[in-house]
C-alpha cells in the first residue's frame, strides 16, 4: 500500500508528487522505502505543514533533490514490523497466562492467483507471530453448502478464534449468505453486517473492524496525524475498504466526504481534504492539482500500471508488482 508524506517545500504541488513508475527517480522511492529506519521513535510526529502523496502519479517526475528535500514517507513497513512484534509478545503472554494459542481459519474458494497469494501471506504472517492457521482450499465449482459446512465447523471449533472467507467468491455463490454464516465473535474481517452495523452506530462497538481501513487509521495514529475535526475524503465506497474507512474516520471525529464513480468534480472535494484515503481500482486517478498542500494521503489501491523503463517500454506486471510489494509492504 503506497503511502507517502511530503513536507512543505517551495516547489509547486504537482512537482512535489512522486511518480509511481520505474523511472530513474522511482528508484529513490524504492530505496527510501526500503531503508531500515531504526532510529525512528514508535510515533513519528509530522509537522502540521505536511503534504502526503500516495495515489498520485504525475506526468513527469520531479527532480530527485526536491524529493529528498520535501518527502516524508509514512513508513508502513516499519510500523508493520512494530505491530507484528507487539502481537508476537501478546500471543506469547496469552499462551503463558491462559494457555491459549490463537487460531485463524482461512477459506479460499477457486484458483485466483492474487487470492492465493493473499492467503499465503496471511499464513506466513500468522506463523511469524505464533498464531495457528488452518486453511481450507476448495475448487471453484464447489457448492455454497460446502463452504457453509466448513464455516459451521470452524464456528464450533474452540481452537479457531477467527474465520476469514477470502473474497471474491466464485460468482455462483451468494457472498451475503456466506459472510452472514460466520459467527460475529470470529468475524476477523469485520464483514458481518452486525459488525459493520455496530461500526456505523454511535455508542456501539464492533467486535472486529475490516483490516485495511483499520491499518490506515493505525498509520495515522502512529505517525501522530491528528484526525479529530479534520476534513477527510475517502475515494471509493466498497464494503471492504472505502465504506468502513469513512466510518472509522467519522468515529475519530473527522468530517467525511466520500468520492465515488458518480461524483462530479471530485477534485474540488479532495482539494478540501486534510486527509485522503484512496481506495480505487483505478491507477493514476488522483493528480497533484487535486491535493491541498499539507494534506496526508494514504493510498491502498493495488493497480498494475504501464511504466517506462530506461531500456524498454512495456506493461510490466512483475516489475510493478515488485515496486508495489515494496510500497504495499508499508501496510502489510
Ligand atoms: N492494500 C490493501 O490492503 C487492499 C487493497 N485493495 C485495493 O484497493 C483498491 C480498491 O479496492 P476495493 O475497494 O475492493 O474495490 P472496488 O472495486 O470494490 O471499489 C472501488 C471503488 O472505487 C470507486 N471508483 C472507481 N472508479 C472511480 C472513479 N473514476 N472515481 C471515483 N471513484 C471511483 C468505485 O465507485 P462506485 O462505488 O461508484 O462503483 C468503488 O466505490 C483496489 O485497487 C484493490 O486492489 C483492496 C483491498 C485491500
Ligand atoms: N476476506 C477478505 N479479506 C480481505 O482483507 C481481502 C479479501 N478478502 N480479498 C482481497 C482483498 C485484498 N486485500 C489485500 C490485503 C493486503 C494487501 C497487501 O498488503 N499486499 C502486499 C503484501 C506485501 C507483503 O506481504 O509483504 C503486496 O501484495 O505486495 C493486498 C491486498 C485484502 N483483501
Amino acid at each position: 500500500m503506497p503511502s507517502m508524506v511530503f513536507g512543505e517545500c517551495s516547489t509547486s504541488t504537482a512537482s512535489r508528487l512522486f511518480p509511481m513508475s520505474l523511472r530513474k527517480d522511482a528508484a529513490i522511492l524504492v530505496r527510501r522505502l526500503s531503508l531500515p529506519r531504526r532510529s525512528r521513535a514508535s510515533m513519528v510526529p509530522l509537522s502540521s505543514k505536511t503534504l502526503a502523496v500516495g495515489a498520485a502519479a504525475p506526468t513527469s517526475p520531479p527532480p530527485s533533490v526536491a524529493i529528498e528535500a520535501c518527502a516524508k514517507v509514512i513508513d508502513g513497513k516499519y510500523i508493520a514490523k512494530q505491530i507484528r512484534d507487539e502481537i508476537s509478545a501478546e500471543v506469547s503472554r496469552m499462551k503463558e497466562v491462559i494457555g491459549v494459542v490463537p487460531g485463524l481459519a482461512v477459506i479460499l474458494v477457486g484458483d485466483r492467483k492474487d487470492s492465493a497469494t493473499y492467503v499465503r501471506n496471511k499464513k506466513k504472517a500468522c506463523e511469524s507471530v505464533g498464531i495457528n492457521s488452518f486453511e481450507v482450499h476448495l475448487p471453484t465449482d464447489s457448492k455454497e453448502e460446502d463452504v457453509l459446512k466448513f464455516i459451521s465447523g470452524f464456528n464450533d471449533d474452540p481452537s479457531v478464534h477467527g474465520i476469514l472467507v477470502q473474497l471474491p467468491l466464485p460468482s455462483h455463490m451468494n457472498e451475503q449468505s456466506i459472510l452472514n454464516a460466520v459467527t460475529i465473535e470470529k468475524d476477523v474481517d469485520g464483514f458481518h453486517p452486525l459488525n459493520i452495523g455496530r461500526l456505523a452506530m454511535r455508542g456501539r462497538e464492533p467486535l472486529f473492524v475490516p483490516c485495511t481501513p483499520k491499518g490506515c487509521i493505525e498509520l495515522l495514529h502512529r505517525y501522530g496525524v491528528g484526525i479529530k475535526g479534520k476534513r477527510a475524503v475517502v475515494i471509493g465506497r466498497s464494503n471492504i475498504v472505502g465504506m468502513p474507512a469513512a466510518l472509522l474516520l467519522q468515529r475519530e471525529d473527522a468530517t467525511i466526504s466520500i468520492v465515488h464513480s458518480r461524483t462530479q468534480n471530485p477534485e474540488e472535494i479532495t482539494r478540501e481534504a486534510d486527509i485522503i484515503i484512496a481506495a480505487v481500482g483505478q491507477a493514476n486517478m488522483v493528480r497533484g492539482t487535486w491535493i491541498k498542500p499539507g494534506a496526508v494521503i494514504i493510498d491502498v489501491g493495488i493497480n498494475p500500471v504501464e511504466v517506462t523503463c530506461k531500456l524498454s517500454h512495456f506493461t510490466i506486471t512483475s516489475c510493478v508488482a515488485h515496486v508495489l510489494s515494496i510500497v504495499q509492504g508499508q501496510f502489510a
